[in-house]
């Protein structure tokens, strides 16, 4: 007996045990007799006509009775395969109907959730590879060991022995694969699974694994049984303890609802996914009812978003604590003027390992930080991670049948991935990206374009007039992204995210609507009127945004760089007509000159969003980590 007494260990305490394997960011798997039905040496002897011999060894070996490389080299001895012969053996034993059941379907669950999966053997890498093909492991997380050939006399290249420098062809090699993989990538919580003890053993060493399972699905040693931190017989008791990301929607106007859709039947079609989707309801009445009551009979958003049905696993929530408190995966849609009270409220539920998505278009004013993109303001007050989602996509063209595209815009791609499998349906296809304040400026500053499109059409200033306002506005779009953050990529402002939700918004959106009814009425009626007349309690973002944008301009001194921007601000302001939006260029130089002799006017919807100490020592500033 070779081996030290694997027993000293301390187990994982039970209650840890399911914990760590919900948060495995690796799985190892041993190969033989845990993946495959056969240890595939013993397999091959047999294939030679030699399996009683070397059966013998293999079992001393598992079982911790034999030294490793020693019994590696008396089975290479006696079996003493050609080339040619291992080629039929290969041949004959096509790895599908090696596999051990589950095995497919339990790699399946973990490459959904982003898993990497390695196999850690002291069989053969050529013996393994078909396998590892099939289960789309790729080939550089394979560590096992390597035949060496030598060719006889007779001129047969043959099986001679096995390379030495490979971890797993000396005592200890698995912990030291795992170590090896460490050193790779800094993996917190490395689980191993495997039914010998040399897997177990890759539990008990320093850098090793942190959770050992020990599978006898095919074989049952009982040193294994004994020493394992979780024995299973069956992968199904290992995908039923997967985690499944809980999901909550914190917005239900329009596009939350179009999109709740969307996420109701992936949910309940994906198992990575708890089936239930919660749905924050800001409530109000409904007929005799509540829009959240309604909702929840109706199983549809009866006020925005018609005839639009969620599938039945969705509830509707009125009390925004709850409705988060158990969810991995929020969904942020709501008006960004409401954003940060929502995160204020939910500050204290939400779960420290949740991950979030704003698919919200605005930017955030702080009375303290200056501006903020509403993922920086989800990330800090929450402590949680948050990507965005921004695109060409109008709330009441979603649907099947129709298409749309869409920018996820994520510094982790694990994260885009995620809430790419939670939203992405065949009539709604999503990219990924990892300039992820590109994607979000763009989505926010198309909004201020929008109502400078809806004058062009409400004062019926032609096609070619409109174009040169689109033009100007996504010019201004990618400047004033660039300069916020010099990271930004011009190649953002041609993905769903840029230039199609800006063409998108432009004819179709509701910024552009009421600016053009505004234009209709010359200015006569305000926005927040016009919005309550045609929006039916959906929110305009454009209005907001455009004095948000004024905020940042006026404190970088950027006016004269963005003359469309300053243009759209000031003929909402009431300072121009609709129409001037034709002549921006000298709108804005006005505009400027306006403001400094409007002394007694109104405050501006500007000024209004300035706090007063904010203005009085002017002492917006602008951290570089506020953008
Ligand atoms: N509608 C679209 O086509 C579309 C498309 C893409 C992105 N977006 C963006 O998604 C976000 C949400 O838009 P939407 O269309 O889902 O909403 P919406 O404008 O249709 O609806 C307004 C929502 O705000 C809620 N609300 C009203 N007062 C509130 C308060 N005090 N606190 C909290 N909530 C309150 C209402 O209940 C309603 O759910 C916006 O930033 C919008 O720009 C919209
Ligand atoms: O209807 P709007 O103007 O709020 O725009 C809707 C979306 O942002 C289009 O992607």
């Amino acid at each position: 007996m070779l081996r030290p007494p694997s027993m000293s260990r301390q187990k994982v305490s039970p209650s840890q045990v399911p914990i760590l394997w919900s948060q495995a960011q690796a799985v190892c798997f041993d190969v033989d007799c845990t993946i495959t039905k056969q240890d595939a040496l013993d397999d091959l002897a047999e294939f030679l006509g030699k399996g009683d011999a070397v059966r013998q060894i293999t079992h001393q070996a598992m079982n911790g009775d034999m030294d490793l490389d020693l019994a590696l080299q008396e089975r290479l001895k006696i079996m003493a395969p050609t080339v040619d012969s291992l080629q039929d053996y290969i041949l004959s034993n096509p790895a599908q109907g090696r596999l051990v059941d589950g095995i497919q379907e339990l790699v399946q669950e973990l490459q959904a959730r982003n898993v990497p999966i390695y196999l850690i053997s002291g069989g053969f890498r050529e013996l393994i590879l078909p396998v590892a093909d099939l289960l789309k492991i790729p080939r550089n997380h394979i560590y096992a060991n390597r035949f060496v050939y030598m060719a006889d006399d007779d001129g047969q290249i043959r099986v001679h022995g096995f390379d030495p420098t490979e971890p797993t062809s000396h005592e200890g090699g698995k912990p030291e694969a795992i170590r090896r993989i460490r050193a790779q990538k800094p993996f917190q919580t490395i689980v191993m699974i495997g039914d010998g003890i040399t897997d177990l053993e890759a539990v008990q060493e320093t850098g090793g694994a942190d959770l050992f399972i020990g599978f006898g699905g095919v074989i049952e040693r009982a040193k294994v049984v004994k020493g394992a931190d979780w024995f299973v017989n069956s992968y199904q008791e290992l995908i039923d303890a997967l985690p499944r990301w809980k999901v909550a929607m914190i917005g239900s106007g329009a596009f939350a609802s179009s999109v709740a859709q969307m996420i109701t039947h992936n949910v309940a079609k994906k198992a990575t996914f708890n089936n239930r989707v919660d749905m924050y309801v800001y409530d109000e009445p409904f007929g005799d009812t509540t829009l959240s009551n309604a909702i929840n009979t109706m199983h549809e958003n009866p006020k925005y978003m018609p005839g639009v049905k969620f599938g039945e696993n969705l509830v509707a929530n009125p009390d925004l604590q709850d409705t988060v408190k158990d969810a991995d995966l929020l969904v942020f849609c709501a008006p960004h003027q409401f954003l940060k009270n929502m995160c204020q409220q939910i500050q204290t539920v939400v779960k420290p390992t949740a991950k979030a998505i704003s698919l919200t278009k605005g930017i955030h004013i702080s009375p303290t930080d200056g501006p903020q993109l509403l993922s920086t303001m989800i990330r800090r007050m929450l402590h949680i991670e948050c990507c965005v989602m921004m695109g060409a996509n109008l709330a009441n063209e979603i649907r099947p049948g129709g298409f749309c595209e869409s920018t996820i815009g994520s510094h982790s791609t694990e994260d885009g991935e995620i809430f790419k499998e939670l939203l992405e349906t065949d009539y709604f296809s999503i990219r990924i990206i990892s300039d992820t304040e590109g994607a979000e400026l763009a989505g926010a500053l198309k909004n201020v374009v929008a109502i400078a499109s809806g004058f062009c059409d409400g004062c019926e200033l032609g096609e070619n007039c409109k174009a040169a306002i689109l033009r100007q506005g996504l010019e201004e779009m990618r400047e004033f992204s660039k300069r916020l953050y010099p990271t930004v990529r011009d190649e953002t402002f041609w993905e769903s995210c840029g230039v199609a939700d800006l063409i998108a918004t432009c004819y179709g959106g509701r910024n552009h609507l009421v600016a053009q009814e505004y234009a209709k009425r010359a200015g006569k009626d305000s926005f927040e009127q016009l919005e309550k007349e045609l929006l039916n309690g959906q929110k305009l973002q454009g209005v907001l945004t455009s004095s948000e944008v004024q905020a940042v301009l006026q404190t970088k001194g950027w006016q004269k760089s963005f003359p469309l921007f300053v243009a759209v601000d000031a003929i909402v302001r009431g300072l121009f007509h609709p129409k001037d939006i034709v002549r921006y260029r000298t709108v804005a130089a006005e505009a400027e000159l306006k403001d400094l002799h409007h002394v007694n006017s109104e405050p501006s919807l500007l000024e209004k969003r300035l706090s007063k100490s904010m203005r009085i020592q002017n002492i917006i500033h602008f951290d570089d980590d506020d953008f």
